[in-house]
């Protein structure tokens, strides 16, 4: 192992047993600080209101550690936004948030908005498909930024079973993250191969840095912001914590497959002088007289830091 990632391992590397939600909320309003939770969500009816519920009467109502619950909904067909506002979240839907800068689809365009829609000094970012979601998670990744003024972002580590039709094994969730996401940052970010969950959708940052870097669009957000908060903030900056176990609805082989499209794309914008990649991808279904080849396009966009856009609406001020 890099002497360097040895050694950022030992620094970065929290428990999040270390603290407690009073103690944060303490060290939290002794700084002047804020802290808004964001949880993204695509027609997750049936797990945002136990998540939401969970972190207001923990986090908000007995311990003061959260200052706002925000679900941004990328425009869920299901009951999402009525379930989230009923346990207490604010909902905003992606298109009445910077409308001027219309819509892009997908989870990235939901938590670059999110940035526009909320006003926490600390940002947590939160999946709404989580099962068994633990108010710990929060207070974890919430640690590191209220106790070290020295870090700048928090990623979570945890186990991650893989729900199955014969039932939950104890590990193989990840898929991308073990088949794509490691072996890229080992190749080309060797530096960052400490991180034990790269693709975690649970994570914290400081305002200041989320505000300064790009937001992918789509799947590839997560992998997007590593990489530049490294690059904005240097590596000892962020750190990662660990939360135990963390249990989430799974998306089919290709779904994924389409994310780690997502996910190469942003990759490659990254490694200059590696050429344009094709962001066509192609998947093929079995037919009753052979196989189907069905493309998808995986290209992904960027949204701008959102300072650029602030600044743009304040005439350059
Ligand atoms: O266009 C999208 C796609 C996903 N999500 C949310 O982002 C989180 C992670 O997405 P997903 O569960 O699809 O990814 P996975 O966890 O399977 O990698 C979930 O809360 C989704 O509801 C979203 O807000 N907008
Ligand atoms: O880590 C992964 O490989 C993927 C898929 O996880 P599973 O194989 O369905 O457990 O899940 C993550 O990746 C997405 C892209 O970065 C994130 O948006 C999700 O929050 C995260 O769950």
């Amino acid at each position: 192992m890099r002497p360097d990632v040895h050694r950022w391992l030992r620094r970065r590397t929290y428990t999040a047993t270390s603290w407690t939600a009073a103690d944060l909320a303490a060290a939290k309003r002794a700084q002047g600080s804020t802290v808004s939770v964001v949880l993204p969500a695509l027609d997750e009816e049936a797990t945002v209101g136990a998540i939401v519920g969970v972190i207001r009467a923990g986090l908000v109502d007995r311990d003061p550690l959260v200052d706002e619950v925000v679900v941004v909904d990328s425009g869920s067909a299901d009951r999402t936004a009525a379930v989230a506002a009923a346990a207490g979240a604010r909902v905003v839907d992606t298109g009445t948030v910077l409308p001027s800068h219309g819509r892009v689809p997908g989870k990235g365009e939901a938590l670059w908005k999110s940035l526009a829609a909320t006003s926490g000094d600390l940002v947590v970012f939160v999946d709404a498909d989580l099962v068994g979601f633990d108010p710990q998670y929060v207070v974890g990744l919430l640690g590191p930024l209220l106790t070290d003024p020295a870090i700048g972002y928090v990623k979570a580590l945890y186990d991650r079973p893989l729900t199955t039709t014969e039932g939950i094994v104890p590990s193989g969730g990840g898929r991308v993250t073990e088949l794509l996401a490691r072996p890229l940052l080992n190749a080309f970010w060797p530096e960052l191969s400490g991180f034990v969950q790269p693709l975690s959708g649970e994570y914290a940052g400081r305002r200041e840095l989320l505000e300064r870097v790009p937001f992918v669009s789509g799947y590839g957000v997560e992998f997007g912001l590593l990489i530049d908060l490294a690059g904005l903030a240097g590596v000892d900056a962020l750190a990662q914590v660990d939360l135990g176990t963390r249990q989430h609805a799974h998306q089919s082989d290709a779904a994924l497959g389409r994310m780690a499209g997502q996910i190469l794309q942003t990759a490659m914008a990254r490694r200059p002088g590696a050429g344009d990649p094709a962001s066509q991808l192609l998947q093929f279904l079995r037919t009753t007289d052979g196989v189907e080849a069905v493309s998808w396009n995986v290209a992904v966009s960027e949204r701008p830091p959102m300072t650029t856009v602030r600044a743009a609406a304040s005439g350059g001020r």
